[in-house]
């Protein structure tokens, strides 16, 4: 297929060299000269194979159709993406969005394309602009927005699953991001608070009970089986456990984390008082607040 990334971090990364690998031709579209300029000149490096993938760099302004177009920017970056891709795409081509937290929906089911809404359960690090370590191995879920585009979602998505980095498809597409940002209001911001790796929150019985904690608040707000989704948390930090959560990255790079589009979209949703959900959230927020007054001085 030939398939466009945007946004060439993390995830980004890591899902272009592993469609690379499996003969797909990838367009990475990203924001800065520097990085277009090391991707079309080396690839990517996938680490821990120690393999280059020959991909294709464009700015983002410079979007075209394709098969498929993989959105994998944060959260908070997503308004002007969406932007390039009214003015730039043809409403036939079919958009997968794979954000953590639920704050983008609305937008995304304004566009005329075919939409796919995704979450990503791989562990993955950026080392440089055109370096990705895998750090845990996990599927990629998606489901589509609206029933008549079903069938081309599936052929196409049995055309990029494969059993080293499995695309699975979802039927229920609303209850998988639920499930995804209840998993996410517990990892994300223990990991970010403790600096800790994933699997270490289910090493410490501290902050494993916290992570319950905030798992139960996350569930009553969302309608979810507190057993059921605790076991998903387990699973997942401990498939996950060498990889530093994307909110943690965040918080040591000094960026704006997604936290409010995870704790803080549970805490806009719900009347009654969710008090470790409210904690973590503004511990965050204090965070982000003192690495933006440090970067000012
Ligand atoms: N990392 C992980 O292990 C996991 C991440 N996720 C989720 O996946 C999503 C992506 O996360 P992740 O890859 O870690 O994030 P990163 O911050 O590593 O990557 C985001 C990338 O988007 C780029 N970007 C921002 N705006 C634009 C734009 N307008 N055009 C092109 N590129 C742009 C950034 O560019 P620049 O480098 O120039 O800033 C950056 O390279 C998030 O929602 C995250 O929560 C989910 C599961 C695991
Ligand atoms: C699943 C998990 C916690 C993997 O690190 C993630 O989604 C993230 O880091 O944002």
């Amino acid at each position: 297929m030939n398939i466009g990334v945007v946004g060439a971090g993390s995830i980004g990364l890591l899902l272009s060299a592993r469609l690379a690998q499996r003969s797909h031709h990838i367009v990475c579209y990203v924001q800065r000269e520097d990085q277009k300029r090391e991707l079309n000149q080396w690839g990517i490096h996938l680490l821990p194979e120690k393999v280059r993938l020959p991909v294709q760099a464009k700015r983002t302004e410079q979007m075209t159709d394709h098969d498929l177009v993989i959105v994998s920017v944060k959260q908070p970056q997503i308004h002007p993406v969406i932007d390039v891709i009214k003015q730039t795409l043809s409403p036939d081509t079919p958009l997968l969005f794979l954000q953590n937290g639920m704050s983008h929906l609305e937008q995304v089911q304004r566009l005329k394309q075919p939409i796919w809404i995704g979450v990503v359960e791989h562990g993955a690090i950026r080392l440089n602009d055109h370096t990705v370590r895998h750090t845990g191995l996990g599927v990629i879920r998606a489901g589509t927005l609206r029933k008549q585009d079903q069938h081309s979602m599936k052929n196409r998505l049995n055309m990029l699953n494969d059993d080293r980095f499995p695309f699975v498809y979802e039927e229920d597409w609303e209850r998988m991001v639920k499930q995804k940002l209840a998993v996410n209001a517990v990892i994300n911001p223990l990991t970010a608070l403790f600096r800790v790796k994933n699997g270490d929150i289910m090493l410490n019985s501290h902050i494993k009970k916290l992570g319950k904690h905030l798992c139960y608040e996350a569930c009553d707000v969302l309608g979810l089986d507190r057993d059921t989704m605790w076991e998903m948390v387990v699973r997942i930090a401990r498939a996950t456990s060498k990889n530093e959560s994307s909110m943690l990255t965040d918080i040591e790079k000094g960026h704006e984390t997604e936290i409010d589009s995870i704790s803080g979209y549970l805490l806009k949703s719900h009347e009654l008082d969710l008090p470790y959900t409210r904690f973590v959230y503004h511990a965050v927020k204090a965070i982000e607040l003192k690495n933006q007054e440090e970067d000012d001085t």
